[in-house]
């Protein structure tokens, strides 16, 4: 397959709004493709290397002096070969050795096809929020339904490789794709409940009602003394956590995947804030912040799968394996219990509680109603978009925020309001100090960011709007805290922000 057609494609996908012809673009470009070829053109096209980072910045790719040719000529391959050419030099000499070999490829390039290397080297074409699309993409291609194709998408944490499979081995290659203990699997997410009665009446009290701890999600893979803890976006964290490791390895099994929140708590025993958290994840260093494991899901225990069995069970596995370490819950409580549960939870300083039902399995990157969130406030996870420079008092830093919710079909996020409320003096330092990285372009007023930052932003309730373009704007919304640990695909919906609105 020519290379110009992934660049048109790319294009293509970015020009429309539409779902249905996103999809439609995608799905014939991957039929197109010769088996060899499928891993290479679904990476690209959801702005991705398969080699992974190669380490070459804007500035050196920009500098490049090659002239371009009219001829798309390209292959695929050809341009698969160079990258992986250029990824595995390293040592003394590499530096002009990588130059050449690039030097070498854009000389082959049409302007756009240099363009869209340039994009997706740096990572400015990465597309996490074009996931649904890409997986409907595959299953059409392949002729398939979509369910087995995102199963696999979870269990492998690979759309490349999924597609490959889709489309060269159908359902019974996909159906191969197991959890692998060690292999990180997407978490499973939850809804936001109606209310808590509700939740528990819809699933006719047959539930779990657990705390809602504020803290960072953790996924632990052990295998004999082989642990490792990832993030809710499957970053290995393993060496920055040694007290949770060591705590893992004393549990009583051969090999477990258990899922659950940490956190680390005040001497008084309430929640330290999330932040605290946040930032033992980063660090290798010394600290002083135990973090303590509160564990509610168990997925694997000694050489048993339990994805796909009922939560009852998998709880069973997680009380004989990690006693000591569940998060407080109840199962099966009445009505009042649940309520009273609830309360409790609040009163000890967490944020609310999860009711889960007991019979249902562990859906792997979903956000589904077998789990739902019942929590006094209303937040939004939002894409930053940009921020004005502030005045007054805030002359200097980078304080309004401009704020989009995502497009569920992958285009750029829309935007639904601003605000610099709830910044603080050490907030505003961060965001004048951390933007510019993230750096768009920028007007006399303004700087404009790549879609990377997500903050979590509360809100008293959204309002239809003719000044924003999704036609709905956000209420009183004040800034709670940054999600280092969220990327652009798990920013809330645009759809989200319009079911906020009064019927
Ligand atoms: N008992 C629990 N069961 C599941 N998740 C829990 C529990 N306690 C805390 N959590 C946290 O809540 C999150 C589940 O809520 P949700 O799927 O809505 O994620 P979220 O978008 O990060 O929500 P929020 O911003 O409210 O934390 C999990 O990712 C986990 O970090």
């Amino acid at each position: 397959m020519l290379f110009t057609r992934i660049v048109d494609t790319s294009a293509a996908v970015g020009a429309t709004r539409s779902r249905k012809a996103k999809t439609e673009a995608l799905q014939t470009v991957l039929a197109d493709a010769e088996p060899a070829e499928v891993e290479t053109v679904v990476a690209w096209l959801s702005g991705e290397m398969t080699q992974g980072r190669i380490g070459i910045g804007w500035r050196t790719l920009s500098d490049i002096d090659a002239p371009s040719t009219d001829d798309a000529v390209l292959t695929v391959s050809e341009v698969h070969d160079a990258i992986t050419a250029v990824a595995s030099t390293s040592g003394a000499g590499s530096t002009t050795r990588r130059r050449d070999l690039l030097t070498d490829l854009f000389g082959r390039c049409t302007r756009g096809e240099r363009d869209f290397l340039i994009r997706l080297m740096t990572g400015e074409l990465r597309q996490g929020a074009l996931e649904g699309v890409m997986t409907d993409a595959i299953a059409k291609a392949a002729g398939l339904p979509v369910e087995p194709v995102r199963r696999a998408f979870m269990l492998s944490g690979h759309l490349s490789v999924t597609a490959t499979a889709a489309l060269t081995g159908g359902e019974s290659a996909l159906a191969e794709f197991v959890l692998t203990v060690g292999r990180p699997v997407r978490p499973m997410l939850a809804s936001p409940a109606e209310s808590l009665s509700q939740a528990w009446t819809e699933f006719g009290g047959d539930v779990s009602v657990e705390y809602k701890l504020d803290g960072a999600r953790i996924q632990v893979h052990r295998s004999g003394d082989d642990v490792h803890v990832y993030t809710r976006t499957l970053r290995d964290i393993t060496s920055s956590v040694p007290e949770l490791v060591e705590l893992i390895r004393e549990l009583p099994c051969t090999s477990v995947v258990l899922d659950g929140e940490t956190l680390a708590l005040t001497d008084s025993g309430r929640p330290r804030p999330f932040q605290e958290t946040m930032s033992r994840f980063g660090a290798q260093s010394a600290h002083d912040l135990l973090l303590q494991p509160y564990f509610f899901d168990c997925i694997h225990l000694d050489g048993v799968d339990l994805i796909d069995e009922p939560l009852e069970r998998r709880l069973d596995a997680l009380e004989r394996v990690a006693p000591r370490h569940r998060i407080p819950a109840l199962i099966r409580p009445d009505a009042d219990a649940a309520a009273a549960h609830a309360d409790q939870a609040l009163q000890e300083g967490h944020e609310g509680v999860m009711i889960k039902a007991l019979s249902s399995s562990y859906a792997a990157g979903r956000r589904g109603r077998t789990w739902q969130k019942v929590k006094p406030e209303h937040t939004l996870d939002l894409v930053v978009l940009g921020a004005e420079w502030g005045y007054g008092r805030r002359t200097g830093w980078l304080s309004n925020l401009h704020l989009g919710a995502r497009d569920p079909d992958g285009g750029d996020p829309i935007m639904v309001g601003k605000t610099f409320k709830g910044l603080t003096d050490a907030l505003l330092q961060w965001q004048t100090d951390e933007f510019p990285k993230h750096e768009r372009s920028r007007d006399e007023h303004t700087v404009y960011l790549e879609p990377d930052l997500i903050v979590e932003i509360e809100l008293d309730g959204v309002q239809v709007s003719s000044r924003y373009p999704g036609g709905v704007a956000l209420r009183f919304a004040r800034v709670l805290r940054y999600r280092p640990d969220k990327t652009h695909a798990e920013a809330d919906t645009i759809d989200a922000v319009r079911a906020l609105l009064p019927s």
